[in-house]
């Protein structure tokens, strides 16, 4: 995509998200000097604001985190949150291991798991959704609007708090948590008396309870979850967005 601008063509070449903010970078290019002049980050608008327009409403569903592979290509400005080094790669990288995890949760409607990182991006804690240790057997994985005592919901250990309590690290603080799910509202508490200091999030079902679900939002917004996005959504994001910033 070729613009041009005061005399410098620009390549339009790569997006991200970074601490909830939208940013496109343009690879600058002067016809009479070398190509790659420099790559500038350009803060458009909030993303959830972005998700919101109208305009973009067909590809909502797509539009749930981070342009991936564009910004593998790009040189790496930093970590999102500062909780991460290195390629943005990584970011798959944990969240598979999450998803990794989840598949181990013997819930047969909702598996869940999460991954812990420390500042080194080292991997900390892992857990999924499962009944408390040695009592795997006793409790029931029954669903049920009255959440009861023959439902799985008083008795199931959800997948943070699990990562918190398996840490392999003195304390957790400071570390961001790739969660396959948004936290309910008892995680987000846990995760914030933890010291974690982000969150990052693959699917966010809609909640049973909406109270429970406002509670969680309020107890995050300090921490400001963020959508993981895979590859492909990050290339479907950049198609869909370009013919509204050509208008
Ligand atoms: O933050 C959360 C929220 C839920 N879970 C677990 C607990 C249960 O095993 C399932 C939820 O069951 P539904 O059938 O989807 O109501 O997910 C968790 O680990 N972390």
């Amino acid at each position: 995509m070729l613009h041009s601008w005061g005399g410098v063509d620009l390549v339009l070449d790569c997006a991200g998200i970074r601490s909830g903010k939208l940013f496109f970078g343009f690879i600058s290019y002067r016809p009479d000097r070398n190509l790659e002049v420099s790559v500038t980050w350009i803060q458009l608008e909030p993303a959830q604001q972005l998700l919101q327009s109208p305009r973009n409403q067909q590809s909502k569903q797509s539009l749930r985190g981070v342009m991936a592979q564009k910004i593998n290509q790009a040189k790496d400005p930093g970590p999102p949150h500062g909780a991460v080094t290195g390629q943005y790669a990584d970011e798959e990288y944990f969240m598979n291991v999450a998803l990794l995890f989840a598949k181990k949760s013997r819930d047969p409607k909702s598996k869940v798991g999460a991954c812990i990182v420390n500042e080194e991006g080292k991997i900390v804690g892992i857990g999924h959704n499962k009944m408390p240790n040695g009592r795997e057997d006793d409790f029931p994985w029954k669903r049920g609007g009255s959440r009861g005592l023959d439902t799985k919901y008083p008795y199931v250990c959800h997948a943070e708090l699990n990562a918190i309590m398996n840490k392999t690290s003195v304390d957790v603080k400071g570390c961001t948590i790739y969660v396959t799910r948004f936290p309910c509202n008892e995680c987000a508490k846990a995760i914030i008396q933890s010291g974690i200091k982000h969150v990052v999030y693959l699917s966010k079902p809609s909640a049973e309870d909406p109270i429970e679900r406002e509670a969680a939002e309020r107890l995050l917004s300090g921490i400001g979850p963020r959508q993981f996005l895979s590859k492909t959504e990050a290339d479907e994001l950049l198609k869909s967005i370009l013919p509204a910033l050509n208008e």
